[in-house]
């Protein structure tokens, strides 16, 4: 029934301008799934590589469509994946592009859901998935990669622990943006928006986390429940050997003092979640700092893992982190991400399934993260391609997918 009978490929627009990969996945039986490639700006260097989409959607219709079109079932995302690595060969999707990659991953899945009348999130994680959502990490202050002279911290998210619902965790977010304002507008700060709809105020790291602790407890006191934040720092981004450490307006920091400035933030803001807090090479001080910190926040690898099972494998072995950020399109296929996913939960690793900063209308990471138990998702507060995944959880757990 779920036979692949034709994969239509095309090149669209994502939330940057930027043209990425869609994919159109049909059946045998009329199921019909959508992917589109999403597209990171502070990527990790050893992130699946993505291509130029022309390119990218050129090399897939030549190599990876023969082997799916009448050969594999949607309704098998397994073999749609290993057919995918099949095609390209390399171990980085360096030939057809993780960008077209994860576009036809996640396309199939859909069509396979639809032939099954199931949810997405119910397809990819079994009946039993599914009660349990997320809490969304909400960017609401940010700069690095993302926005030009702002913070050096990349993110400062939005953490609405203590909501009972998604949906009141997502109205806690978009809150905390608007406080943010409001604060920003006060104290004379004009603010544009960096690329995932944070605002990007030209003000030190210091007062960032000041303005943060203030609008969280703010709305915390308005919706009656807890709300704390966290951060992801980006360290690969602000880390530069020939400097000797970490590059911040004021100064370079030494990798010791980085941690020790970690976990004092830690400490000071009751930080639930910490990730990329350290360059990327660096496991050993990833260990030092979840021997401080790990029992009181989560240290989680973005640029450090990349969802990969071997660089996870390696950090597990260090006693690096106790959390990993999944990326789908880091690794080029669902079947990798859920592998990264299980080797994790395997090891006492939370999950983090994350969307980019370049980012499409794709809601597939919303059901990715209730599929897995994942206990966040980090998909933005505010802006369309964000509000698809929060209104996608939104409508998972009211039943209406
Ligand atoms: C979402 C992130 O940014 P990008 O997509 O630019 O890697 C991140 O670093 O976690
Ligand atoms: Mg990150």
């Amino acid at each position: 029934m779920t036979l692949i009978t034709d994969i239509r490929l095309r090149r669209v627009l994502d939330s940057r301008g930027n043209a990425t990969v869609e994919a159109d996945v049909l059946t045998e039986s009329g199921g019909f799934g959508r992917g589109k490639a999403p597209s990171g700006a502070s990527t990790g260097e050893y992130e699946a590589i993505e291509l130029p989409a022309q390119e990218a959607i050129a090399n897939a219709r030549d190599d990876a469509l023969p082997r799916l079109v009448g050969e594999v079932h949607a309704g098998n995302q397994r073999d749609v994946d290993a057919a995918l690595r099949a095609a390209d060969g390399s171990d980085d999707f360096s030939e057809i592009g993780a960008n077209s990659a994860v576009a036809i991953s996640m396309a199939a899945a859909k069509a396979g859901a639809d032939v099954l009348g199931a949810p997405l999130f119910q397809h990819l994680g079994g009946t039993f998935r599914g009660n349990e959502y997320p809490t969304p990490l909400g960017n609401i202050i940010g700069g690095g990669e993302h926005a030009a002279d702002a913070t050096n911290i990349q993110e400062f998210l939005a953490a609405p622990v203590g909501a009972p619902s998604v949906e009141d965790a997502v109205f806690a977010n978009a809150a905390v943006h608007q406080e943010v304002h409001d604060i920003l507008a006060e104290r004379d700060l004009p603010a544009g928006k960096g690329d995932e709809g944070a605002w990007a105020p030209s003000v030190s790291d210091d007062e960032a986390f000041e303005i943060m602790n203030e609008a969280v407890e703010t709305v915390a006191d308005d919706f009656g429940f807890a709300i704390t934040f966290g951060l992801d720092v980006a360290g690969a981004e602000l880390y530069d050997d020939d400097e000797g450490g970490y590059v911040y307006d004021d100064g370079v920091k030494s990798t010791e003092e980085q941690i020790e400035y970690i976990a004092e933030k830690v400490e000071e803001y009751d930080l639930v979640y910490v990730e990329d807090p350290l360059d990327e090479n660096d496991y050993e001080a990833f260990a030092d700092l979840t021997d401080r910190v790990g029992d009181q926040t989560l240290v989680c690898g973005d640029d450090l893992f990349v969802t990969n099972v071997e660089r996870l494998e390696a950090g597990i072995a260090a006693g690096a982190g106790n959390s990993i950020l999944i990326k789908p399109n880091q690794i080029g296929t669902l079947t990798d991400a859920v592998d990264a996913i299980e080797l994790a939960t395997r090891n006492g690793y939370e999950s983090v399934v994350s969307h980019r900063s370049g980012e499409t209308e794709d809601t597939t990471i919303a059901h990715l993260a209730v599929a897995t138990d994942a206990p966040f998702i980090k998909t933005g507060a505010v802006g369309g391609e964000r509000t698809a995944k929060l209104n996608e959880l939104i409508r998972i757990e009211d039943n209406a997918v």
